[in-house]
C-alpha cells in the first residue's frame, strides 16, 4: 500500500481564507502562542465554527471528523475566558475547568497540549490526575490549586471523593472529550457520581467580585450520535450542536433534568434509541479497505502485509488493532523473534527478522511507566509498528501514521471510525485495512448503514509476489491451500512449538481471543458468532498446532454440547433417511 508523500491539505479542513484566530474572538497573546508555538496559521473549520459559539457561553456539542483539531477548538477559548477575568486567578481558587478524557494516554496529550498553550499565561495553573500516577502528588498538586484539571473519570472521581483539598467551587467549565466514550460505554456510573458531587447545575461563584456564571459544557467527539444529542437536550439549557444532523436530535424538553439524571436514563436506555444509525464523517483523503482471510490463516496474512509494507518503505508508521491485550502480548512477542522461513533461504542468507521493524505494543494491562515510554516513543519515532487494543483507538495524535490495520473488528462502528482515525489527520492521507473472515463479511452491511464504504484489498496478488520454495508447483484453490501461505505457516507453527514462552503467550491470547469474540453485543453478536467459529482454525491463527483446553469452560462447553447436539440431530436424521428409503417409500 503505497501512500503519497505529499500531504493533500482538504479546503474542508481548514476554514475560509482570511479567517484567522484573532477574528474569532481569541485574546491576541493566545493568537500568537497558537501561530508562533503551535505553528497554526490559521483555524481549522470546525475551530472557526465552535469557538465564537464556546466564548458566547452557550453548552456545545461538537461532532468533527477525528484529526480536525477538537482539542484546540475547546482550550482555546477556555484559556481567553479564564485570562479574562477582571482579577487574575488565583491557585488558591482551586479548578475552574475539568476536561474529562477516557484513556491515560489521551489525559497526557491534552495536557501537554494546554501547558503549551498556557506558555505566556503562567497564572493559569495546568494539571492532570490519572489512574497509574502517584496519587499523594496528585492530592498536593490538587491542594495547591490546579487552574485546569485534565482527568480521567475513574480517578477524578476518588480524589473528588477522598481528597478534601480538591478545590472546586469555581467550576465554570466541564469538558467532555470523546464525549460518546466518556457518557456512554464503561463510564457512565462514575460521571454519574461525579456530576452528583460537582453537581451538573449552575451555582453561585464564591469568588470575590468574580463574574457571575452559569456552568458550561462542551461534548465533543468523531462519533456524536442521537444518544448524547438526546442526553444533552434533556439536561443542557439550549445546547448548540455543531456538526450534527439537527432533524435527527430529539425535540428538547421543557423540564432540563440535570446531567447526571440524564446520564442515568441513558444508561438504562430509556427513552433514547437503543442502537445509533448516525452518518459518520472520516477523512475524505482516507483509503479504506477489507481483507477477506480464511479464520486458519490470518496470521500469515497479518505478517505477510506487514513484511510488504516495511520493505516497500523502511520508515512507515503503522498501528495494528487487536482485541485483547493477551493479543498483543503474543504478537509483539512473535514479530519480535520469528525470524525468516529457515527452508525459505539458503545457509548462507543471514537469518534475518520475517518483519524488520521497530515495534512497539501499548495496552491497559502493561504498566503504566511502560505505557508511557511506548506512547511517547511511538509519537516521536520516524519509522514503527505499533501493537495496541482499543486504548490508543481515541484521540490519540501519532504524527505522520500511514496505516491503520484492524486486525480484530472494532465491533461497533463508532471505534471503527476512531481507529482509522488515527491516520489520515488535518488533510493528511492514510490507508486503514480490515480484516474480515468470511463468516463475517457482514459487518460490511454494518458499517454501510453509517456511511462507511470499503473496497477489497487484492491480497492474491501480494501472497503471490512472495518467493515460495516448495509447494510452489501446486495449484491451489483456496487461499490455506496458497503456496506461500503453506510455507509461512508451517514454518509458524514450528517455531512456537519450539519456544515455549511464546508458545504460552499463544494459548493465553487464543482463550482471550475467543472470550472478547463472544463478547460482543447487540446487533453484533450475529455477525460475529463464537458458534460459527472453527477453534482449530481459531488456533491455527495463533499458530498453534492444536486447540488449547484453556478456553473457558463456558465457551468450550456450550461449543462441544452445541456439536454433539448438531451431530446427534444429524445422526437422527440420515436414520431417518435410511427407514425412509428401506420402506421403499
Ligand atoms: N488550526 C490548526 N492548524 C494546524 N494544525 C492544527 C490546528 N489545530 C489543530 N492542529 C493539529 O491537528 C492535529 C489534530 O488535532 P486534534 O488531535 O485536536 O484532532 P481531533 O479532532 O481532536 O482528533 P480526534 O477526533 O482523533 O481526537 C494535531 O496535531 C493538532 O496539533
Amino acid at each position: 500500500m503505497k501512500i503519497d508523500e505529499e500531504p493533500m491539505k482538504n479546503e474542508s479542513i481548514f476554514a475560509a481564507k482570511g479567517c484567522d484566530f484573532a477574528s474569532l474572538g481569541l485574546h491576541p497573546a493566545l493568537c500568537d502562542q497558537l501561530r508562533d508555538r503551535m505553528g497554526f496559521e490559521a483555524p481549522t473549520l470546525v475551530q472557526a465554527q465552535a469557538i465564537p459559539l464556546i466564548l458566547s457561553g452557550k453548552h456545545v456539542l461538537v461532532n468533527a471528523p477525528t484529526g480536525t483539531g477538537k482539542t484546540i477548538t475547546y482550550l482555546a477559548p477556555l484559556i481567553h475566558q479564564l485570562q479574562n477575568y477582571p482579577n487574575r486567578i488565583q491557585r488558591a481558587d482551586g479548578t475552574f475547568a475539568l476536561v474529562i478524557v477516557p484513556t491515560h494516554e489521551l489525559c497526557m496529550q491534552v495536557y501537554e497540549t494546554l501547558h503549551k498553550l498556557l506558555h505566556r499565561f503562567h497564572w493559569i495553573v495546568p494539571g492532570y490526575i490519572m489512574g497509574g500516577e502517584n496519587r499523594s502528588k496528585e492530592k498536593a498538586r490538587l491542594r495547591k490549586g490546579i487552574s485546569v484539571l485534565v482527568a480521567t473519570p475513574g480517578r477524578l472521581l476518588d480524589h473528588l471523593k477522598h481528597t478534601s483539598s480538591f478545590i472546586h467551587k469555581n467550576l465554570r467549565w466541564i469538558i467532555f472529550d470523546e464525549a460518546d466514550r466518556i457518557l456512554e460505554l464503561g463510564f457512565g456510573k462514575e460521571i454519574e457520581e461525579i456530576l452528583d458531587i460537582l453537581g451538573s447545575r449552575p451555582h453561585v461563584s464564591e469568588t470575590k467580585d468574580a463574574p457571575e456564571f452559569v456552568r458550561q459544557n462542551l461534548l465533543l467527539s468523531a462519533t456524536l450520535n442521537d444518544k448524547v444529542n438526546h442526553l444533552a437536550n434533556i439536561s443542557l439549557e439550549n445546547p448548540v450542536m455543531i456538526g450534527l444532523d439537527d432533524t435527527k436530535i430529539q425535540p428538547s424538553h421543557k423540564q432540563v433534568t440535570s446531567l447526571d439524571n440524564a446520564i442515568q436514563k441513558l444508561q438504562n436506555s430509556q427513552e433514547v434509541p437503543v442502537t445509533s444509525t448516525a452518518e459518520y464523517k472520516l477523512p475524505p483523503q482516507l483509503s479504506q479497505r477489507y481483507v477477506k482471510v480464511p479464520c486458519g490463516s490470518r496470521l500469515v496474512v497479518l505478517l505477510s502485509v506487514l513484511k510488504n509494507l516495511f520493505t516497500g518503505e523502511a520508515s512507515q508508521k503503522i498501528v495494528v488493532f487487536f482485541s485483547t491485550c493477551d493479543a498483543v502480548d503474543f504478537h509483539h512477542a512473535l514479530i519480535s523473534q520469528f525470524h525468516g522461513l529457515s527452508n525459505l533461504q539458503s545457509a548462507t542468507e543471514t537469518r534475518e527478522l520475517f518483519v524488520k521493524c521497530n515495534i512497539l505494543r501499548l495496552h491497559g494491562n502493561m504498566k503504566h511507566e511502560d505505557r508511557v515510554k511506548a506512547f511517547n516513543a511511538f509519537k516521536t519515532e520516524k519509522s514503527a509498528l505499533l501493537l495496541s487494543t482499543d486504548v490508543s483507538a481515541r484521540g490519540l495524535d501519532f504524527p505522520k501514521v500511514r496505516c491503520i490495520i484492524q486486525y480484530d473488528s472494532p465491533g461497533e462502528a463508532t471505534e471503527y471510525v476512531h481507529r482509522v482515525g488515527r491516520t489520515a489527520r488535518l488533510g493528511e492521507k492514510g490507508d486503514s485495512l480490515l480484516f474480515l473472515q468470511p463468516i463475517e463479511v457482514d459487518y460490511l452491511e454494518e458499517l454501510k448503514k453509517h456511511g462507511v464504504i470499503l473496497t477489497e484489498y487484492p491480497l492474491v496478488k501480494l501472497l503471490d509476489g512472495f518467493p515460495s520454495k516448495h509447494h510452489r508447483h501446486k495449484k491451489f484453490v483456496t487461499l490455506e491451500m496458497h503456496p506461500w501461505v503453506l510455507d509461512v505457516q508451517k514454518s509458524l507453527e514450528s517455531f512456537i512449538f519450539s519456544e515455549a514462552k511464546i508458545k504460552k503467550l499463544a494459548q493465553n491470547a487464543f482463550c482471550s481471543w475467543v472470550r472478547a469474540y463472544s463478547a460482543h453485543r447487540g446487533e453484533l453478536k450475529s455477525i460475529f458468532m463464537v458458534k460459527k467459529l472453527h477453534l482449530g482454525h481459531v488456533a491455527k491463527s495463533f499458530a498453534l498446532k492444536e486447540q488449547p483446553s484453556l478456553v473457558g469452560r463456558s465457551v468450550q462447553k456450550k461449543h462441544t454440547e452445541k456439536r454433539k447436539r448438531t451431530h446427534k440431530v444429524k445422526e437422527g436424521i440420515k436414520k431417518k433417511i435410511k427407514m425412509h428409503n428401506y420402506k421403499g417409500e
